[in-house]
C-alpha cells in the first residue's frame, strides 16, 4: 500500500531504475515508520537534544579552562549541592578564566584579581544576579536587581542610612542585643560539655541575625518574631546553591527558602507599617528602617509646603528627596539588608571568635586596646569615636575578612556579549562570577597570605593595596553596608573580649573550610565561654 502512494508521486520523467530505487528505498522507510514507536521518537528527540546541549556548551566554552564534556543536561549540578572548598581552589587556579555549564546555565569563573575587578567595573556588560534562586526569594522587582541608572538612583535614596551620624544612632540597639546573647553563651556553655565545647556556629548566626534585625527594624519585631526569623533564615541560606533545579518543587530546599523569605517579607512589611505611624508621631531615630521613614516623610513635607506657596529655606531640603514606599517595597528592601549581611557576618564572626581563641597573645592586645579606650572601665557603651580608635581591633577584623573572606564569589549575569579578553568573549547570558579569595592570598600583595597577621595593616603594607582588597566587592555595587559591618565587627569582638573568656576546642577539621553560602568551619566552631573576672 505504501509503495503504491509513494509510487503515485514519481515524476513522469523517472526511467524504471530510479522508479524501482524509490520503491525498495520507500519499503525500507515505511518500514522503519511503522517499527517507531512514542518510545523511539523520545529517543531521538533526547539524543538531539544531548547533542544541541554539548554543542552550546563547546561553543560557550571557546578556548577556556572547563570540562572537556557536559554531563547531559544537568552538569556538575550534584556537585555544587555540597560545594567543597578545595575544588573551587582547584578552579581557580586553573585558569583566569575557567568554566563549567549547569543546567542551562553557562558559567564563567573569574579568577584572577584583575579579572574580577574588570568584571565588577563593567557595568556596560554585566549586572548582578546574587545566585540563581535570589529572584524568587527577593523577587524581581526588588532594587538589588535594578541596573544603571535606576540602580544609582534608588542607592542614593538608601546611601543616607549608612552615614556616621546614622549609624551612631543604632549602636546602643545593637549593644542591648551583644549584652543579652553574651548572657546565653555564658549559660549555654556551663551546661555543655568543657571538653568537647558547644558548636557555636547556629548560636553565632542567630546572633548576627538578632544584631541585624536590631539595626534595620529596631524594637518593631519582637523577640520572638526575631527568634522565628533567625530559625528559618538557615533554610533561605540552604537554598542559595549556585544554579538551582529552574523551577520550585515542593518540599525542596528551593521551596522551604522560598517559605522562609515569605515569612520574612511579611514580618518586615508590619514593622514598616510600625514605623510609618511611630515615626509621624515624631519618633527618634534608632533604626535603619526609622531613618529611611524619617527621610520619605521629611521629603513628603517638603514637596507639601512647596506645592501650597509655603517659604522654604533651600537649606532645609532634604537630599535626595525621597519619594513614598509602600510597606511592602520597604519590606523588601530592608530584605535584601538581611539577604546580604546574614550570612557573610556569621561567617565572619565564627571565624573572628574562633582565631582569637586560637591566638591568645592577639586576644590579648584586643583586649588591651579596648580597656584602654574605655579609660579601663569596661561597661563603658559603644559610640562612634570609641569604635573608630581602636586601630589594632580593626586590623585584626580586616585580617579576618582577608583570611577568610566570607563572600568568595560574586555572581553577575552579561547582559550582552563581553569581550572580556583579546581572545575569549564571554556570551550574553551567561554567568559571569568574580572570585575574591585569589586575589586576598596573592603572596606578591599580601606576604604569607595563609598566615593569620593583623600585624600586616598596622606596621606593614596590607593597607595600601586597595586594588586587592576586594572582601565588600568593588564598581557601582560595592557593598553598601561595609563601614557598618566592620564597625559592628569590631563592637563585637571588642565587647566580647571585655566581658567572656573563650576556649576553642580544636578538632581536626577546625582549620577545613565548609561552604554554606559563605566559608565557616568545617566542625562549627566548638566554645566555651566563661565570664571574665576583671
Ligand atoms: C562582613 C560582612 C559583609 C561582607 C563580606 C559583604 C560583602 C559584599 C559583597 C562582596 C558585595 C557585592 C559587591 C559587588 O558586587 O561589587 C556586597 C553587596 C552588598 N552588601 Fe554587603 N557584605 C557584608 C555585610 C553587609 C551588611 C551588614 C549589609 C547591610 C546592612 C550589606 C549590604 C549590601 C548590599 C545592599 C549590597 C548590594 C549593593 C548594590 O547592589 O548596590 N552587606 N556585600
Amino acid at each position: 500500500m505504501a509503495d503504491v502512494v509513494n509510487g503515485s508521486f514519481a515524476s513522469p520523467l523517472a526511467d524504471a531504475s530510479y522508479a524501482q530505487h524509490v520503491s525498495a528505498d520507500s519499503g525500507i522507510l515505511s518500514r522503519l515508520y511503522s517499527g517507531m514507536n512514542g518510545f523511539s521518537v523520545a529517543l531521538s528527540v533526547f539524543l538531539v537534544l544531548v547533542a544541541y546541549d554539548q554543542f552550546s556548551y563547546l561553543r560557550q566554552k571557546g578556548s577556556i579552562p572547563g570540562p572537556a564534556w557536559k554531563m547531559p543536561f544537568i552538569g556538575p549540578f550534584l556537585e555544587s549541592m555540597n560545594p567543597k572548598f578545595e575544588q573551587y581552589l582547584a578552579k581557580w587556579a586553573s585558569g583566569e578564566l575557567s568554566c563549567v555549564s549547569v543546567f542551562h546555565k553557562f558559567v564563567i569563573l573569574a579568577s584572577s584579581r584583575d579579572m574580577a575587578r574588570k568584571v565588577f567595573n563593567s557595568p556596560m556588560f554585566v549586572k548582578p544576579c546574587v545566585v540563581d534562586v535570589a529572584q524568587k526569594l527577593l523577587r524581581p522587582t526588588n532594587w538589588v536587581f535594578l541596573d544603571g541608572r535606576q540602580h544609582v538612583d534608588y542607592r542614593k535614596g538608601l546611601n543616607g542610612l549608612f552615614t556616621r551620624q546614622a549609624l551612631e544612632a543604632y549602636l546602643p540597639g545593637q549593644e542591648e542585643v551583644y549584652d543579652k546573647y553574651f548572657a546565653e553563651f555564658m549559660e549555654i556553655s556551663r551546661k555543655g560539655d568543657p571538653q568537647k565545647g558547644v558548636a557555636f556556629m547556629p548560636k553565632l548566626r542567630e546572633l548576627m541575625c538578632a544584631v541585624s534585625c536590631r539595626t534595620f527594624v529596631g524594637h518593631y519585631m519582637t523577640d520572638a518574631a526575631v527568634k522565628k526569623v533567625a530559625d528559618d533564615y538557615w533554610m533561605i541560606t540552604a537554598a542559595l546553591e549556585l544554579v538551582n533545579f529552574p523551577i520550585i518543587i515542593p518540599f525542596t530546599k528551593t521551596w522551604y527558602g522560598k517559605k522562609a523569605a515569605d515569612m520574612v517579607l511579611v514580618e518586615f512589611a508590619k514593622c514598616a507599617a510600625k514605623c510609618k505611624a511611630r515615626m509621624a508621631a515624631g519618633g527618634e531615630v534608632i533604626c535603619i528602617m526609622d531613618a529611611w521613614v524619617k527621610s520619605m516623610q521629611d521629603s513628603e513635607n517638603w514637596n507639601r509646603k512647596v506645592a501650597k506657596g509655603v517659604p522654604v529655606d533651600q537649606e532645609d531640603k532634604p537630599n535626595p528627596l525621597v519619594r513614598q514606599f509602600t510597606d511592602y517595597e520597604i519590606a523588601q528592601t530592608v530584605f535584601t539588608f538581611l539577604f546580604a549581611s546574614q550570612d557573610a557576618t556569621s561567617s565572619a564572626s565564627t571565624w573572628l571568635f574562633q582565631l582569637m581563641a586560637d591566638r591568645p597573645e592577639v586576644l590579648d592586645k584586643v583586649r588591651a586596646e579596648n580597656l584602654a579606650a574605655r579609660k579601663g572601665d569596661p561597661n563603658v557603651r559603644f559610640s562612634m569615636d570609641l569604635l573608630e580608635n581602636l586601630p589594632y581591633t580593626r586590623a585584626v577584623v580586616k585580617e579576618t575578612l582577608r583570611y577568610r573572606p566570607p563572600v568568595i564569589m560574586v555572581p553577575y549575569i552579561v547582559k550582552k556579549d563581553f569581550p572580556i579578553t583579546d581572545t575569549y568573549t564571554a556570551p550574553k547570558g551567561s554567568m559571569l562570577i568574580p572570585t575574591l579569595w585569589p586575589a586576598l592570598h596573592d603572596p606578591e600583595v599580601y606576604p604569607n597570605p595563609d598566615d593569620f597577621d593583623p600585624d600586616r595593616w598596622i606596621s606593614g603594607t596590607a593597607e595600601q593595596q586597595s586594588k586587592n582588597w576586594l572582601v565588600f566587592g568593588t564598581g557601582p555595587h560595592y557593598c553598601l553596608g561595609q563601614t557598618y559591618a566592620q564597625l559592628n565587627l569590631i563592637g563585637m569582638i571588642g565587647k566580647a573580649s571585655l566581658l567572656m573568656d573563650w576556649k576553642h576546642i580544636q578538632t581536626d577539621i577546625s582549620e577545613d573550610i565548609e561552604v554554606f553560602a559563605c566559608l565557616f568551619p568545617q566542625d562549627h566552631c566548638p566554645l566555651i565561654f566563661s565570664e571574665r573576672t576583671q
